[in-house]
C-alpha cells in the first residue's frame, strides 16, 4: 500500500471510533480482516498512525473531524511535509484532497484527559506527558539471564539499559511510521532471558522488598507479569500463589513460567476455593495488583482514555474496594498487603487504601518504603511521598503506578 491508502484506512478507523470507541486493537482486526492485501509494514503504520492521532484525539478536534486530526498528527508529530501530506490525501485511494479550511486548522487549547478529569491536578503536565509514545521496556530474568547477557543477545535492538530498575531493559520508542522492535521473536525471549514489563511495572516489584524465602500470594495474577517477577526476585525461593479470579486470564501464566523458569509458584485457580482458604492468615505479602482505569498506561493504549466514563472509574473503585477486603484475609499477623494500581487517579488509590482502613482495625499504613534495603530505598525514594509510591511519566519516565504499602498490626 502506499501513503494515501493508508491514511485512508487509518481515518476509517478512527470514524468508527469516533461514532462509537471501541478498543482500537478490535477496530484494527475489523480492517484487517477486509484487507487481506495489507502487509506488516501497511499494518504497523495503520495501527502507529491511528494511536498517535488518539494520543491527540481531544486536541486535535477528533470528535469534530477525523480528517483534521488526522492531518495535524501527519503535521505536528510525525513532521511530514506539506506537499507529503496534500499527496497522501488526495493521491489514488485516498480519502480525498484537503480543503482550505482543513489545511488551516489548528489544534485547540483543550487537554488530552477525559473531560470530566480536566480539573485534577497537574492535569497539563499529565496531558502532555500521556499524549507520547512509550518505550518497549523488558526485565531482565535473573533466573536465567543477568542484565549484562540479556542486553548482549537485544543490541541489535538499540536496547540499553533501564534507568531505574535493577533488571530493566530499554528499548526507545520506533519512528513514528515504523513498525516497534520484534522483541518476542528474538531467541532470547524464547529462552526465557527477558519478559517485556514496564519499568514501573518492575519497580513496583523491588518495592515489594527482600521475599526470599517468603510466603506471597499474588491476588490478581491475571496473566502473570508480576508472579514472574517475584518468582524471580525470591530466586525461586520460598512459594508464590499465583490467583485470579478470572480463569481465562490466568491462562497464559503455566507458559509463561515454563518459559522463565520460575520453579517456586503454585497456580491456584478459581475453582479451586479449598485450596485458596488454605492460606488464609499465613501470608507474608498479599500483592495485590488491582483492577483499576488503567490511566497509567494511557501512552501505550489511549483509546482507553475516551472510553473511561466517571460510571466506569465508579466501578473500577467498588471493584478495589472488594478486592482489598478479600485479599486482607490471606495476611498472615504483622504481614504485608501491597495495594498496586497502574492508575495515578487518588480516587482509585489514596482514598481506597483509607476507605479499607477504614472497615478494616487490624490494619495500618506504613510507609511506602517501609522495610526496604538500602539500593531499593534510594532508586524508589526521588518517586515517594509519606503515603505512596507513585511512578508516572512524568517523574519516572515509566507508566504509571500506584503503591500503597498496609500492615497487619494485630498479632
Ligand atoms: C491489573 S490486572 C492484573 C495484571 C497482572 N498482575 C500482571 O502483572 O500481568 C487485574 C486483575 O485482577 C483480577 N481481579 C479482579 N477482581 C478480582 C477479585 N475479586 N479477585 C481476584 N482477582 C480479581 C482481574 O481478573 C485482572 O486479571
Amino acid at each position: 500500500m502506499r501513503d494515501p491508502g493508508r491514511v485512508a484506512a487509518s481515518i476509517d478507523i478512527l470514524k468508527r471510533f469516533a461514532e462509537r470507541p471501541m478498543p482500537i486493537s478490535v477496530l484494527m482486526k475489523d480492517w484487517e480482516r477486509g484487507a487481506r492485501y495489507a502487509g506488516s509494514k501497511d499494518r504497523a503504520f495503520v495501527r502507529g498512525l491511528c494511536l498517535d492521532v488518539l494520543r491527540r484525539w481531544r486536541s486535535f478536534r477528533g470528535e469534530e473531524s477525523t480528517r483534521i486530526a488526522t492531518f495535524l498528527t501527519l503535521r505536528d508529530v510525525w513532521r511530514w511535509d506539506e506537499a507529503r501530506i496534500a499527496e497522501a490525501f488526495s493521491g489514488e485511494h485516498g480519502d480525498g484532497p484537503l480543503t482550505e479550511e482543513e489545511l488551516g486548522a489548528q489544534a485547540s487549547d483543550a487537554l488530552d484527559l477525559p473531560a470530566f478529569l480536566e480539573g485534577i491536578e497537574d492535569a497539563a503536565v499529565i496531558s502532555e506527558s500521556m499524549a507520547t509514545r512509550a518505550p518497549v521496556d523488558l526485565r531482565a530474568n535473573t533466573l536465567k539471564a543477568a542484565r549484562e547477557k540479556a542486553l548482549g543477545a537485544l543490541k541489535t535492538l538499540r536496547a540499553g539499559a533501564a534507568p531505574h530498575s535493577p533488571v530493566g531493559i530499554r528499548i526507545p520508542p520506533a519512528p513514528a511510521a515504523e513498525k516497534g522492535p520484534g522483541v518476542t521473536v528474538i531467541p532470547a525471549f524464547g529462552k526465557g532471558w527477558v519478559e517485556v514489563q514496564d519499568e514501573g511495572s518492575q519497580l513496583t516489584v523491588l518495592a515489594a522488598g527482600d521475599l526470599k524465602g517468603a510466603q506471597v500470594l499474588d491476588f490478581c495474577a491475571g496473566g502473570g507479569g508480576k508472579t514472574l517477577a517475584l518468582s524471580a526476585a525470591m530466586n525461586n525461593s520460598g512459594q508464590v500463589h499465583a490467583y485470579d479470579v478470572d480463569a481465562r486470564r490466568l491462562a497464559p501464566i503455566h507458559e509463561r513460567l515454563r518459559r522463565a523458569g520460575a520453579r517456586n509458584v503454585q497456580v491456584v485457580a478459581p475453582s479451586e476455593p479449598d485450596r485458596l482458604a488454605a492460606l488464609e492468615g499465613k501470608m507474608d505479602l498479599v500483592f495485590v495488583d488491582a483492577p483499576c482505569s488503567g490511566s497509567g498506561t494511557w501512552r501505550r493504549h489511549p483509546d482507553t482514555k475516551w472510553r473511561l466514563s466517571e460510571e466506569h472509574l465508579q466501578t473500577r473503585m467498588g471493584e478495589q474496594d472488594e478486592v482489598l477486603d478479600q485479599a486482607a484475609r490471606y495476611v498472615k499477623p504483622g504481614g504485608t498487603l501491597l495495594f498496586v494500581t497502574c492508575s495515578f487517579l487518588r480516587e482509585e488509590n489514596d482514598q481506597r487504601a483509607e476507605a479499607f482502613l477504614a472497615r478494616n482495625e487490624a490494619f495500618g499504613m506504613a510507609g511506602p518504603l517501609d522495610g526496604l534495603a538500602d539500593d531499593a530505598r534510594e532508586t524508589l525514594a526521588p518517586f515517594a511521598d509519606e503515603k505512596a509510591l507513585r511512578l508516572a511519566p512524568w517523574t519516572s519516565g515509566t507508566d504509571a503506578f500506584t503503591l500503597i504499602r498496609l500492615r497487619r498490626n494485630d498479632r
